[in-house]
């Protein structure tokens, strides 16, 4: 089990030290797929090199399968872990041919051993054929594939992988992202993922901590993040929708709530009144921009059959049964 707990990294500045990761604490079972999920700059790439082993702690520690492995003034090497990575500069070693790059990590196994465990790994990616081929032959999907063939090797008791997707057409990302779980799922490796990319976070993980300025603000599973949202920035960053004054949709109360694309139907019958401001097709139905009467811009899903133009003045119902509320 991986448990990271109330960790503290700062970086040297001119003048002092910068936190970046602020009082961080997460947990995962063996087996399990975490993911930190947040914007640029929050500090996720810190915390995984802080497990790895590239970052001191000032604060916390962190601990692999009971195993102290950081804690302020004690940094165990990233090599004496027992950790595994694939991060966004995933580069293979050029000189060296798939199976010199996926045995890299193997310099001490026996040469026969090394060469099964290899055509494992390689299996296991769906590259059984390319032993052979240098990295320069490769497609990036295929490169992908190797350097996670190259990080499971040493049967890591985790992986850590940043973005690794990043430099990947769509596509093809979809694809390896159910491929990776499906991958670590079947090894039974515990990994911790890192991406801005909520796709891919829900495509991938069993547990997500969405991340702001350092710290985590909620760690949950991709349903609950999305149906139970702990605070608005969640609620504004997970999935469609916006956080607006209760007073925007006619409730009493002066919280705010979280209103949902799909919560807001058009019915004749309905007491809210909006103005359409755009109108664009998204398939099966309409997406429209809609301003309420206190000028509050919310988006809302149209059915296939409805294309009011800008200007018009639709009327709206509110479906607020189980609406999200803060405050
Ligand atoms: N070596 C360093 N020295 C000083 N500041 C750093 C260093 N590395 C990162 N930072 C700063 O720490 C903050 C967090 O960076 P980090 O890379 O952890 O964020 P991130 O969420 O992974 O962002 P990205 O998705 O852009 O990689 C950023 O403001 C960054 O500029």
């Amino acid at each position: 089990m991986l448990e990271a707990q109330d960790i503290g990294v700062s970086y040297p500045v001119a003048g002092g030290a910068r936190t970046v990761v602020d009082g961080l604490s997460l947990r995962l079972a063996r087996g399990e797929i975490g993911c930190l999920l947040g914007r640029s700059g929050c500090g996720k790439t810190t915390v995984l090199r802080a497990v790895a082993g590239f970052e001191p702690l000032q604060a916390g520690e962190v601990r692999l399968d009971g195993r102290v492995l950081s804690s302020p003034g004690r940094t165990l090497p990233p090599e004496q872990r027992g950790v595994g990575m694939m991060f966004q500069d995933y580069a293979l070693f050029p000189h060296l041919d798939v199976a010199g790059n996926v045995g890299f990590g193997l310099s001490r196994m026996p040469r026969r051993e090394r060469r099964t465990r290899v055509a494992e790994v390689l299996e296991l990616v769906g590259l059984p054929d390319r032993a052979d081929a240098w990295p320069h032959e490769l497609s990036g999907g295929q490169q992908q594939r190797v350097a996670l063939a190259r990080a499971l090797a040493p049967s890591p008791a985790l992986l850590l992988l940043d973005e690794p997707f990043s430099n990947l057409d769509i596509d093809t990302r979809e694809h390896l992202a159910a491929e990776l779980r499906a991958i670590l799922r079947r090894t039974g490796t515990t990994a911790l993922l890192v991406t801005h990319d909520q796709a891919e976070a829900f495509a991938m993980a069993d547990a997500i901590g969405v991340m702001e300025q350092g710290r985590i603000l909620q760690w949950a599973d991709a349903a609950t993040l999305y149906a139970a949202p702990a605070d608005p920035f969640v609620a504004g960053f997970i999935g469609r929708g916006r956080v607006l004054p209760a007073a925007s949709l006619g409730l009493a109360g002066s919280g705010q709530v979280l209103l949902r694309p799909d919560r807001l139907v058009p019915d004749r019958q309905g007491s809210l009144r909006a103005e359409v401001l755009a109108v664009s097709f998204r398939g099966p139905g309409r997406v429209a921009v809609l301003r309420l009467g206190d000028g509050a811009l919310v988006e809302v899903d149209l059915p296939a059959d409805m294309a009011p133009a800008p200007g018009a003045v639709l009327a709206l119902r509110l479906r607020d049964e189980g609406l999200v509320r803060f405050g």
